[in-house]
């Protein structure tokens, strides 16, 4: 169980996340989303105890991260890929993970085979690809067979083989009654993956809701996260080449057809 209670951080003037509140319910993949820049990673550096909010609380089964006995058996996360040593092993870059966090060196054979690196647990893990790379960093989120897990963007740079295996995975690890929190901007893969959704836009919560209400009128996913998202996203690119193109000569480039399309911030 993951709870967020009046959650808020402040770099300088930039409210990354502010007065934020949700549970994250065992039993279920619970997708998190929200434009570029929302403060998904910031929430989730939070809960995993990276960085210290301004205000409020992020509680893993009703503790601060700092406060829990054995880290690594509670919560497991994947927050960035390549966060291990290029010069290190799969195999050795786990078994000092497990060393650290009080887990038996067999559970790291265990966990390569479940992201399906045994084959190449030898290996510098610095010549990995990224979806490798994504593997190993969920391996090592699994070590310590935790019942809280988090997900930042973990299907990010896989081919559609890895995509669905994660899917599978995540559906997997919730269905044992585990607590898993992804974040994605694929919103179609959310879709397909997640049973619960809460969305956020500039570090506020917009939704916290079932996939199920939330297209209950009939509308898309993808429609339903536009329409709640509108108002708050930070970064919006321009119509189309003409426009991000200022040397090309289209006489559209001045209309004002053209301009109506440009982002007013
Ligand atoms: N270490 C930092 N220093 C300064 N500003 C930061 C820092 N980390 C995050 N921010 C700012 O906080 C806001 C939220 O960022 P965050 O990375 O949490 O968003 P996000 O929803 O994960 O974005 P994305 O979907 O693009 O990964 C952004 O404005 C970002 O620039």
């Amino acid at each position: 169980m993951i709870s967020v209670r009046g959650l808020t951080k402040r770099y300088g003037s930039t409210a990354a996340v502010e007065d934020l509140s949700f549970d994250v319910a065992p039993g279920a993949v619970t997708g998190f989303l929200g434009p570029n820049g929302s403060g998904k990673s910031t929430t989730m550096r939070m809960i995993m105890g990276l960085d210290a909010p301004d205000a409020g609380q992020a509680l893993v089964n009703g503790r601060p991260y700092a406060e829990l006995a054995w880290p690594l058996r509670e919560v497991g996360a994947l927050l960035e890929a390549r966060t291990y040593h290029p010069g290190r092993s799969a195999s050795r870059h786990l078994r000092a993970l497990a060393a650290g966090g009080g887990i038996p060196g067999a559970r790291v054979d265990e966990v390569l085979r479940t992201v399906g690196l045994s084959e190449v647990a030898h290996r510098r893990a610095g010549t990995f690809s990224l979806g490798m790379a994504q593997r190993l960093g969920i391996a090592g989120a699994l070590l310590g067979d935790p019942g809280v897990l988090l997900f930042d963007e973990p299907v990010n740079g896989l081919d559609p083989e890895g995509v669905r295996w994660i899917r599978d995975l995540m559906k997997g690890l919730a269905a044992e009654g585990r607590t898993v929190l992804v974040s994605s901007h694929l919103i179609s893969e959310m879709a397909l993956t997640a049973d619960h959704l809460v969305v956020i836009g500039q570090g506020r919560l917009l939704a916290d809701t079932s996939v199920a209400e939330l297209t209950a009128d009939g509308a898309s996913l993808e429609e339903a996260f536009f329409r709640l998202t509108s108002g708050s996203a930070t970064y919006r690119g321009t119509a189309g080449p003409s426009a991000a193109a200022p040397h090309a000569a289209a006489p559209s480039d001045t209309s004002p057809t053209a301009t109506s399309h440009r982002s007013t911030r």
